[in-house]
């Protein structure tokens, strides 16, 4: 996916660090987003992602030592000229004006703003736009602030932490006015809480953990790295007693939750986990061996790098990932 790109990358980190006193609030980071690339930025929180949208803004620099492009400019640059759309979580909306007219304003200020209407009518705000900003619910307000950042022809757009205060319909129509938005090939980066999103809208997902890259791929291989699969099944004819012990005891089992006949386990390798079932004369009924959800793939590898300080070179083989 990236070394056909001839053209200057949308975004660019170089070795780029923070220190804010005795923090180091980015480590180092360097990475490279294409052109119609959907990206979710993933991490626990003080990971560092504010950090990296604000020195990716510009609204921060880099420590010596470190770079960060957007399409081969400064960020100041690349914002200035009206390539970039963002949405922050901070900095209050202006309050004594309408909807409409604060839409028109950006539109207004924006090197390549659209009409005022064609952005209400695609961040689904139209029914708002004569109410007065200082009214709007916490949700709307995000609505809003999603308009803002799409006021004009942006080629990148930021987005921290969207949906947050949105209702679970404001959260599905504000995801489709997005889609629509990287549909169009501009380049769309948001820090999320809510993995569930990561997983369904971004085509590439990026792990922060304390400041460093801890995984950079698709939510499939971000799954695959945490290596460890559920197996589910229900045990007919249950042996008295030894039952729950020999069941920890089978290969890469990792965490076990026995209820009556039923069993649920998590295993870092399922294969030998059921043939080893087999092999006690125990026959598992209804066997089912699925894969983590981006969720717990994500809490396994962000303790798993709280334990180690890093991931392994075979987390990053089991997902074939560079
Ligand atoms: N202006 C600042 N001065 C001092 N420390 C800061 C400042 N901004 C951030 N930090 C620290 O840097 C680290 C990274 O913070 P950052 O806000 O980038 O993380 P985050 O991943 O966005 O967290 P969250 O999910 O909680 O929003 C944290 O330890 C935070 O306390």
């Amino acid at each position: 996916m990236t070394s056909t790109h001839a053209t200057a990358p949308a975004v660019e980190f170089n070795s780029a660090s923070k220190t804010y006193g005795s923090v180091r609030a980015l480590d180092g980071l360097t990475v490279r987003l294409y052109s119609g690339e959907t990206v979710a930025l993933l991490g626990p929180n003080g990971a560092g992602k504010s950090t990296t949208l604000d020195l990716l803004l510009g609204l921060r620099n880099p420590d010596p030592g470190g770079r960060v492009r957007l399409f081969g400019t400064t960020p100041r640059q690349a914002v200035t000229g009206g390539r970039v759309g963002a949405m922050l979580q901070s900095g209050g909306l202006m309050e004594g004006v309408r909807v409409r007219e604060l839409i028109e304003l950006a539109c207004a200020l924006h090197p390549r703003g659209y009409a005022t209407e064609q952005v209400l009518a695609e961040a689904g705000i139209t029914e708002l736009a004569d109410r007065m900003v200082g009214k709007l619910s916490g949700g709307q307000e995000q609505r809003v602030r999603f308009a803002l950042a799409t006021a004009g022809d942006s080629d990148l757009i930021v987005l921290d932490e969207p949906t947050t205060g949105m209702d679970v319909t404001a959260r599905r129509s504000f995801w489709s006015a997005m889609r629509a938005q990287a549909a169009t090939g501009r380049t769309v980066l948001f820090a999320t809480h809510y993995l569930e999103e990561a997983d369904e809208v971004a085509d590439r997902v990026l792990v922060l953990h304390r400041g460093r890259l801890l995984a950079d791929g698709s939510a499939a291989q971000i799954k695959a790295m945490a290596g460890v699969r559920r197996v589910g099944f229900t045990l007919e004819m249950v042996p008295d007693g030894v039952l729950e012990a020999q069941l920890r005891a089978l290969p890469g089992v990792t965490e076990l939750d026995l209820a009556g006949a039923a069993v649920r386990l998590r295993s870092t390798d399922a294969d030998a986990t059921v043939q080893a079932l087999y092999a006690l004369g125990l026959y598992p009924h209804g066997l089912e061996v699925t894969g983590l959800g981006l969720e717990e793939a994500f809490v396994t590898l962000t303790s798993r790098a709280e334990e180690t300080g890093h991931l392994t070179t075979d987390d990053k083989d089991k997902a074939g990932i560079k």
